[in-house]
């Protein structure tokens, strides 16, 4: 079943409402079948506990046996196939009521919230090294698996959304801005993709220098002796049987105080370069986002400078610590060896997040986990479209092309976790030497063969149509610039937010806000919204036909076929590159569809919860929210409904719904942190984006003026 199409408003206070939508107007796309009228599944989408992988991809607690010795397989465990009560988003209310939480014996469970809470918080508001100094370990334990996986890390109790898995700190650790040969490398010849195998080349064989050239405790030369190397072209080493025989790993603990000190060398199986690369290669990790986590870090710059003021005006000359912490935001593209994550696999619908703040890894539990189910992170970046954010701002800000920036940061993989299975698997063989078996995969590949092949062909077309797009938007840029058309080029650039500028797939909502409030409602007419044949405004309107006619396929096929609720939602993700692009062609308009930014937010919080792409989309969708409420109050006060003992107004229960999804998204990245410091940073979001888009037009005026 399909929502009823609605039609995009022109946002602005005091607008007169849109013309009503003609049935074929396809800028109001077909919504997916899990997107129905009854809507619940936007805020509670259930998964089962322990995600995706729960039931189909990760062996029953009685196939692990978390002594580390192989037990026989016990039978798999069916998934319910039904929703989970409570699913995501329902877990975490602010203030962090984490029902499943820690709870230590003993304590009350509040006071284990406000601990919790604490913790989380710290991250955001202690301005010295504080929760980045102390390692840590949460409820997890190594494992061996069923199904050649070898080792992995499992539950050992259940854990809620949100909560810490591991706090670690790396062996070996590369950056951007620690190869500039591989940086100069990925500049030259202006081929982005391959500019990016250049840098990930680079950081690469940075990770097997540091290796090489640092001294070992007793327990990370144990550590080194454990990890796995990819397999050998011959197909030895690896695979079942190679997995049984795994060297156990050492105890899962924060104790490396008690280490002593790091006197040993490389262990000798590792001095051999095949085997040191093959190492590196198999388990050094990208963590999500493809930069330091960009919230924590400006959030902690912004507490250190507060502290640095106090202690100023107290003139006590304190040392804020903050210099740990680099003074410029975020550093890019770290990729690391945390030996302890490296016990974590592969899922294509992962259940832990894992982000790097300095050097320390973060892992959270992103979805509820039940004892004894295995976590995984994602090898893939998630894909929709927040990646290289940090990159092509700081390229903004250094005054080159966004676009080239996060192109460059993003070369290395050819795939997402919003691709389709075919090139998941073959991205990750090609990188890692294994194929994919998760839950996700699983499900896929039981995916009626035509569905399949839709999925592919829409995976091309969206390629297509995100090139078409780009070209309009050169071709309005262009407009623009020969004073033919400027209000029109001016308004695509307002409407193409500070994101989708830098490369990501994304218009978010302010720069429609923009559009919206510069628009005259004069200018409105049918005939100007597609403009003369061949203007910038057809040829986004044709993306937005096209997105629309690949969408009702999709809608078609799925319709015909019973769908399991995993192959649901993976059928549907393919189709998220597609709703990115119809995003940002409407948001090129300055149309708005807030039900599309809820359905993005909601399918890549289905594929990977707490990602920053998941975080990024549940607060374009919470603005646009908040954008329609207040478009709806100016306009008549809003419609009225029933409810909790009074009337408000509708719209401000759809801000509701989408403050409560992007606060699950947050806690399940950071854990429970307080309404607070969620206000905070949603704040500080908005900030960073409107000096980032205040930098970029500053950055075109004095182009302007040297040309
Ligand atoms: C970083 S290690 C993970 C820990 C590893 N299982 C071990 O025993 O050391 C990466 C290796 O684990 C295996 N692996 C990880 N995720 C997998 C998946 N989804 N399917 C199959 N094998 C996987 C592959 O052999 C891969 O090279």
């Amino acid at each position: 079943m399909r929502m009823a199409a609605s039609c995009s408003p022109h946002l602005r206070p005091g607008a007169r409402p849109s013309p009503p939508c003609p049935a074929q107007h396809l800028a109001c796309p077909p919504l997916p079948p899990l997107h129905t009228p009854r809507g619940a599944c936007l805020v509670a989408h259930a998964t089962p506990a322990g995600g995706p992988d729960g039931p189909a991809g990760v062996p029953p607690a009685a196939a692990v046996d978390p002594t580390g010795s192989a037990g026989a397989p016990g039978p798999r465990r069916q998934g319910k196939g039904g929703a989970a009560k409570g699913g995501r988003g329902s877990g975490f209310g602010a203030g962090g009521r984490g029902a499943g939480g820690p709870r230590a014996r003993g304590a009350a469970p509040s006071e284990i919230s406000a601990a919790a809470q604490a913790e989380a918080n710290a991250l955001f508001t202690d301005p010295g090294p504080g929760p980045l100094a102390t390692p840590r370990v949460g409820s997890v334990q190594v494992a061996n698996l069923e199904g050649g996986r070898g080792r992995g890390l499992v539950a050992s109790r259940a854990l809620a959304a949100g909560e810490l898995v591991l706090a670690v700190r790396p062996l070996a650790l590369a950056w951007d801005d620690s190869v500039g040969a591989g940086a100069e490398g990925a500049d030259a010849g202006g081929d982005a993709a391959a500019g990016g195998q250049a840098l990930a080349d680079a950081k690469f064989l940075e990770l097997q220098r540091q290796l090489l050239a640092r001294r070992y405790t007793t327990r990370e030369a144990a550590w080194m002796q454990t990890l796995v190397g990819l397999p050998s072209p011959e197909g030895e080493g690896e695979g079942a049987q190679g997995a049984a025989a795994r060297p156990q790993a050492p105890e899962l603990s924060a104790g490396a105080a008690a280490d002593g000190e790091p006197s040993l060398p490389l262990p000798d199986r590792l001095r051999d370069p095949d085997a040191l690369a093959d190492c590196v290669q198999a388990n050094a990790l990208e963590p999500d986002g493809g930069a330091e986590d960009e919230d924590a870090v400006w959030a902690r710059l912004a507490a250190a400078a507060g502290a640095e003021a106090e202690a100023e005006v107290a003139e006590s000359g304190s040392d804020t610590s903050a210099g740990a912490l680099g003074p410029s935001g975020p550093r890019l593209g770290p990729v690391g060896l945390w030996p302890e994550a490296a016990m974590l696999n592969h899922s294509c619908s992962p259940n832990t997040v894992a982000y790097v703040i300095g050097d320390t890894l973060f892992v959270r539990a992103s979805r509820k986990v039940s004892r004894g189910s295995e976590l995984t992170v994602s090898y893939l970046p998630v894909g929709g479209g927040a990646e290289g954010n940090a990159a092509a701002a700081a390229a903004a800000a250094a005054g080159e092309d966004g676009e080239e920036g996060a192109g460059a940061g993003e070369g290395a993989w050819e795939a997402t976790l919003l691709s389709p299975l075919e090139a998941r698997r073959a991205a990750l063989e090609d990188a890692r030497g294994f194929v994919c078996r998760c839950g996700r995969c699983q499900a896929e590949e039981a995916l009626d063969p035509k569905l399949r092949a839709l999925m592919a062909d829409i995976s091309s077309a969206t390629a297509a149509l995100r090139e078409d797009l780009e070209n309009a938007m050169s071709l309005a840029d262009a407009d623009g610039s020969d004073g033919d058309d400027e209000d029109e080029a001016e308004e695509a650039g307002a409407a193409q937010s500070a994101p989708q500028r830098r490369g990501g797939a994304a218009g978010g909502a302010k720069g429609r806000r923009q559009a919206a409030t510069d628009e005259d409602p004069e200018d409105e007419g049918e005939g100007e919204e597609d403009g003369e044949p061949g203007s910038w405004r057809q040829a986004v309107s044709s993306v937005i036909s096209r997105a629309g006619l690949y969408l009702e396929l999709m809608d078609a096929a799925m319709a015909k076929l019973r769908l399991t609720p995993a192959q649901q939602e993976t059928a549907q993700s393919a189709v998220v590159p597609l709703y990115t692009v119809l995003w940002s062609a409407m948001g090129a308009k300055g149309e708005i569809e807030p039900r599309l930014a809820e359905v993005v937010a909601a399918l890549v919080g289905g594929v990977a919860p707490g990602s920053a792409d998941h975080l990024f989309w549940t607060v374009v969708a919470r603005e646009t929210a908040e954008i329609l409420a207040a478009e709806e109050e100016a306009l008549e006060g809003g419609a009225m409904v029933r409810g909790g003992g009074g009337f408000r107004r509708r719209e401000d229960d759809r801000v509701l719904i989408a403050d409560k999804a992007c606060s699950a998204a947050f806690a399940a990245r950071y854990g429970p942190i307080s309404r607070q410091v969620y206000r905070s940073l949603l704040a500080a979001r908005r900030d960073r984006e409107e000096f980032e888009e205040e930098e970029g037009e500053e950055g075109e005026a004095v182009e302007a003026l040297q040309a």
